[in-house]
């Protein structure tokens, strides 16, 4: 596969910006207007140059079958109790979404409540978050299409699953929490993007601004909605509400971007004269009372007794600890549980009347204790493995907490913690199985490397049991490096077919820009100090070369999202250290990200273009504008780009598939077509999906479809077959 025909793409070379009086040329602009004849002919003829590639790719369908068998094993989420009933998530197995199950007491007969695979025939529409009221009565649920940040909210009655007339409409990055009364639930949307055109929903590229909070009276049209804040000044501003456990208060979390901060608002509902009721006719908003007016910390609320409120911050923490204040004196904070020297502490819940149950991150494995909720102190350390925690869900009337837990050779175990015994005890209540995986072939290396300014960067290697490292293994090396995100171990039904019959090794970099170490390590590698993470993941990549893991040649570089930009950038400044460059969903137009859907969110970690200072940080890493050809550089025929795969999907309104066209476009242009005979013999393709997104809500089919047709891309140009 060296002699690519790539098909021309129109540079319009009149499209140059002006950047603070620099001058920069944007010749692809026009591939920003998914809905042009233009860009779709780019994308059918591109989809049809990767088909052409694909078919030679001889592991895919052996990767298809294998996955599919593999995956097809049973899996659940952590229950959660609302009254007396339970609700979780299953998934049988090759089930394109996960349904919805309720059971009256652990021991009832569980039932689908909510079953998404019956509102579309190619399991496209998926259900994602759920919110049952107090009374366990009513199910509030978001439904998403095509993988589209955009979802409606319906509501269902769980005794007869009869759906409530009304469907919220132009609702994104919103929760929802229901009043206590259970007459209905606070929410956030947007105004639609174009009003009255025919839109489908994912596919256009505006500026989500002005979003603002709702409260939803059960039973009525959405019009009948009462506006409870918004904040025209600030129009970036997302806002999330959350009724207290105790169903007085009502929170308004503010955020202005990614970072782990916000403002922190409150209302007493039970001082509100007429209710919610009272303000249906009036249209001033809620009387929210502000607590912290700022952006300097995160404050999530834990717990309160009445006006005590206790918080998970990381105000002059960054690792976090847990404070306390009371609403009526609110100048006055106390530490229950101070910041740790070196751990993380991940996450705090309010369990078991007085006590919590915190989590800590230390060198990306996790630490579970039960502490003492008015003091802080230490009680039990809860036993677990290297690995993750999630899904923890428990109560403060509850005596009982359920608790996710994964790793890279444990598919996943959900422990049902019983914290009324003296010592508390940890059974398992649900063990996911994976017929035919024998976690015993692996094994689990946790190494650290000194990147180019000396930071230790934490990797973890899996492989089979006893390689030897004479460099021969082909490698996947995946990182992110971002907001504040942890790479923590868990289980990849992928990456152990691609161990056992490619031969992969398969690795984790934890560089700077995640939450690995706290805000420290998150702000290491982001803003002005973001080539951090690509020095820390270029290094990471030298490890594993120098230490007789792996070669160039065999190596596999992976991300997606802020992953993709990771790849891509590394692929710019190191083509010569990767075989194959693997980036999805990338964010790859640096100096145009903030224009388009949530992007201008972002700036808490990339910075912007609009700003002189930040724009010179942007202009030196943004992929697009750093695509150069490497035998021009480095000198010698053998210097060419990385076997490089973009994907995308033209539902993608998180990072919209402008970024991975316009770089396609462009490194095929600088790499190859206006090269006569070029030495770059890799090729440079893109996998653009239809009726997908960013990921979330990707049925089982379309999942897996995607994975055989990248790693058999991979495979490929590594030059490995497969081992029966
Ligand atoms: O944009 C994100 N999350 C960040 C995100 O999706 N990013 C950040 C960079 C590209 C892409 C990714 O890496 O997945 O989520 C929307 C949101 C909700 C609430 C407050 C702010 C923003």
């Amino acid at each position: 596969i060296s002699s690519l025909q790539y098909p021309h793409a129109r540079r319009d070379d009149s499209v140059v910006d002006d950047y603070h009086s620099i001058r920069i040329a944007d010749p692809y602009r026009w591939l920003e207007n998914p809905d042009s004849d233009e860009a779709k002919e780019f994308v059918e003829k591109q989809a049809d140059l990767t088909e052409s590639v694909l078919q030679k790719c001889e592991t895919r369908e052996d990767l298809r079958l294998k996955i599919t068998e593999m995956f097809d094993h049973p899996r659940y989420d952590t229950p959660f109790k609302k009254g007396e009933r339970y609700f979780y998530f299953h998934n049988t197995g090759l089930q394109a979404q996960s349904v919805l199950y309720v059971q009256d007491g652990l021991e009832g007969k569980a039932e689908v409540l909510l079953d998404p695979n019956g509102l579309s025939e190619d399991g496209t529409v998926a259900l994602n978050k759920v919110s049952v009221s107090e009374n366990a009565e009513f199910l509030a649920y978001e439904l998403s299409s095509s993988g589209s940040d955009w979802v409606t909210i319906k509501v269902m009655k769980v005794v007869d699953k009869t759906n409530e007339p009304e469907t919220l409409s132009w609702v994104k990055f919103s929760t929802f929490s229901w009043t206590h009364d259970s007459n209905g639930f606070f929410y956030s949307r947007y105004p639609a993007p174009r009003e009255g055109e025919q839109l489908d929903a994912g596919t256009e590229t505006n500026i989500n601004l002005n979003q603002e909070l709702y409260y939803h009276f059960l039973g009525t049209d959405q019009s009948q909605d009462i506006l409870c804040w918004r904040d025209p000044k600030n129009p970036k501003h997302l806002f999330e509400a959350q009724v207290t456990d105790d169903g007085k208060y009502v929170l308004l979390y503010v955020e202005e971007g990614c970072d782990p901060v916000n403002k922190l608002y409150y209302c007493d509902l039970s001082e509100l004269p007429h209710g919610l009721e009272g303000f249906r006719e009036r249209n001033d908003m809620l009387p929210f009372i502000k607590l912290v007016d700022n952006f300097e910390a995160r404050y999530l609320a834990i717990s309160n007794d009445e006006s005590h409120f206790t918080f998970l911050t990381n105000k002059d923490a960054p690792k976090y600890k847990i404070t306390r204040v009371d609403l009526k004196q609110p100048a006055i904070w106390t530490d229950v549980l101070p910041e740790a020297e070196k751990d993380v502490l991940k996450s705090a819940y309010a369990v078991n009347q007085n006590q919590l149950l915190v989590s800590y991150l230390r060198d990306v494995k996790y630490i579970l204790q039960i502490r003492d909720l008015k003091t802080g102190l230490l009680l039990h350390q809860l036993p677990i493995d290297i690995g993750t925690v999630y899904g923890i869900s428990g109560k403060r009337k509850d005596s009982e907490v359920f608790i996710g837990f994964t790793s890279f050779l444990t598919p996943g175990i959900i422990y049902r913690c019983n914290l009324a015994t003296e010592v508390p005890e940890m059974k398992i209540f649900r063990e996911i199985v994976v017929a035919g995986f024998d976690r015993t072939e692996f094994q689990i290396n946790q190494v650290f490397v000194s990147s180019k300014d000396g930071t230790q960067i934490p990797m973890f290697i899996v492989s089979k049991k006893n390689i030897v490292l004479d460099g021969s293994h082909p490698s996947l090396l995946y990182g992110y490096g971002g907001f504040n995100v942890s790479l923590t171990p868990y289980f990849s039904v992928n990456r152990i077919v691609l161990a056992r019959h490619l031969g992969v090794v398969f690795c984790i970099a934890n560089i700077r820009g995640g939450g690995e170490y706290g805000e420290e390590w998150h702000r290491a590698g982001s803003l002005s100090k973001k080539q951090n993470c690509f020095d820390d993941f270029i290094s990471a990549a030298e490890y594993l070369v120098s230490a007789g893991y792996t070669q160039p040649r065999k190596l596999c570089i992976e991300g997606g999202s802020n992953g993709g930009l990771l790849v891509a950038a590394c692929s710019n400044q190191r083509p010569e250290l990767f075989g194959c460059a693997l980036a999805h969903v990338g964010v790859m137009d640096m100096l145009r990200f903030h224009k388009f859907t949530i992007g201008h969110a972002w700036t808490s970690d990339f910075g912007c273009s609009d700003k002189e200072e930040e724009f010179h940080w942007l202009i030196k890493y943004s992929p697009l504008h750093n695509v150069r050809r490497p035998w021009e550089r480095f000198g010698g025929e053998q210097c060419q780009y990385p076997s490089t795969m973009l994907l995308t999907a033209d539902h993608d309104d998180r990072v919209v598939p402008l970024h991975s066209l316009k770089l396609l476009a462009t490194m095929q242009y600088v790499l190859c077509t206006s090269v006569e005979n070029t030495p770059q013999r890799n090729p440079i393709i893109a996998r653009i999906a239809r009726k997908a997104g960013h990921g979330a809500g990707k049925p089982t089919k379309k999942m897996i479809d995607e994975t055989a047709d990248r790693y058999s891309f991979m495979a490929k140009m590594l030059g490995i077959s497969w081992m029966n």
